[in-house]
């Protein structure tokens, strides 16, 4: 009987996982403020808001857990099942990432959820935070954080998930993977996403030394991609996300983030002695879909590619459209910093993949 109800528990559990939470009322919906129609109505959970605007597409969802956002177990869990429910719902095409605390987007890691628990509960903990950033990182809507606070440690990591990151112009909201400093070794995962994002030297010293940035030096650094006014973060990431938007079939939708991002569990990554697994075979792993049926929307040289050697950039020379290459950025980090060749191929792949999808009508 017990074993039964608890089953029962379990079943509920699984399809309403929310049900888990403590004090959550996730799915209540509710009239935004100066909202009318539907496209206004806005629902959330007790620590993630979501403002969802259907003509546009776009939803605002805001970190709500006072004082500092620290991404405890409800948290984590909570933006989880909100993202969730926005990918689930093809109205949506994009959310804007930001902070209903003042001064802070987040604070990172709780701390409280990993000092002097045991071991279990900090297993649980971890796997919350990892399946956060699957969930952001391989989304298949376009995210833009407005970072309008304080984006230490685990807050930069939500930021550096998002496909675009705008920081408010203060130099008290300082930004970095500042995880050493806590004794906290950071995984190679996100080792890989700050080389994706600022280039591998300033990588190796920012994380070795857990820096911080202040906004005019995570521009230059290439850590977010605007720092504006504090009272224009909001607009400026919503005009991001305008153009985001405008490019059809961009990072936003099917193919993008797969295509560019690499899934990267440990398991994945390495094989059951530690040996870390040919990019080709853990590219395979991650993306069994990818590789069974994405690839044959792809221009033929793309496909070999992702089975085949990590590119040169001769070869991308010889496959990349000229008007691909006109982005340094992308070409110039799949090109030029191999640190990862699953990295490189899924960018390359993403790039080849802007170039080759028919225009939406
Ligand atoms: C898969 C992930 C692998 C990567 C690992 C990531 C590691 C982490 O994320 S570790 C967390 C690292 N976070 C930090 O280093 C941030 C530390 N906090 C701050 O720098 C500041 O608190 C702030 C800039 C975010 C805000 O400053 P403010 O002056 O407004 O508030 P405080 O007075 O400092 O803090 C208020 C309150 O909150 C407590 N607190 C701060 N940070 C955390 C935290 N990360 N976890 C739990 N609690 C935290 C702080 O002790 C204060 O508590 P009391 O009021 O009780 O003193």
């Amino acid at each position: 009987m017990a074993l039964a109800s608890g089953v029962r528990f379990a079943e509920r559990a699984l399809l309403r996982p929310w049900a888990l939470l403590r004090g959550t009322t996730l799915g209540r919906t509710e009239p935004a403020a100066g909202g009318g129609g539907d496209g206004a109505r806005r629902f959330g959970s007790q620590r993630v808001l979501v403002e969802p605007d259907a003509a546009s597409g776009v939803a605002v969802m805001k970190l709500r857990n006072p004082p500092i956002n620290a991404l405890s177990l409800e948290l984590l869990t909570e933006l989880v099942i909100s993202l969730e429910k926005l990918e689930n719902d093809k109205t949506f095409r994009g959310v804007i990432l930001t902070s209903d605390c003042p001064r802070v987007f987040c604070a990172g890691l709780d701390l409280t959820e990993i000092c002097g628990r045991n071991p279990a509960h900090c297993a649980e903990y971890w796997k919350a935070m990892q399946e956060l950033w699957l969930r952001t990182y391989l989304s298949s809507l376009v995210l833009v954080a407005a970072i309008n606070g304080a984006c230490p440690a685990g807050g930069c990591i939500i930021a550096l998930s998002c496909d675009c990151r705008v920081l408010a112009d203060n130099p008290k909201y300082r930004i970095g993977l500042n995880e050493t400093l806590l004794g906290i070794i950071a995984p190679f995962w996100l080792k890989d996403t700050y080389v994706n994002t600022i280039g591998h030297r300033a990588s190796e010293q920012a994380l070795q030394l857990g820096s911080l940035f202040p906004p005019a030096e995570a521009l230059q650094v290439g850590l977010v991609d605007q720092v504006v006014p504090e009272d224009q973060v909001q607009s400026t990431a919503l005009s991001e996300m305008a153009r985001w938007l405008a490019v059809p079939e961009p990072g936003s939708s099917q193919v993008g983030p797969i295509f560019f991002r690499s899934r990267a569990p440990a398991d994945q990554e390495h094989d059951a002695k530690g040996h870390r697994r040919p990019p080709a075979e853990a590219a395979r792993r991650r993306h069994p879909e990818l590789c069974q049926l994405r690839l044959q929307r792809l221009h033929p040289e793309v496909a070999a590619g992702v089975l085949g050697e990590a590119p040169t950039e001769e070869r991308l020379r010889a496959v990349l459209p000229a008007r691909v290459l006109a982005k340094p950025i992308l070409v110039g980090t799949v090109a030029l910093e191999d640190s990862s060749p699953v990295f490189a191929h899924l960018k390359l792949l993403r790039a080849l993949c802007f170039a080759h999808l028919p225009r939406r009508p």
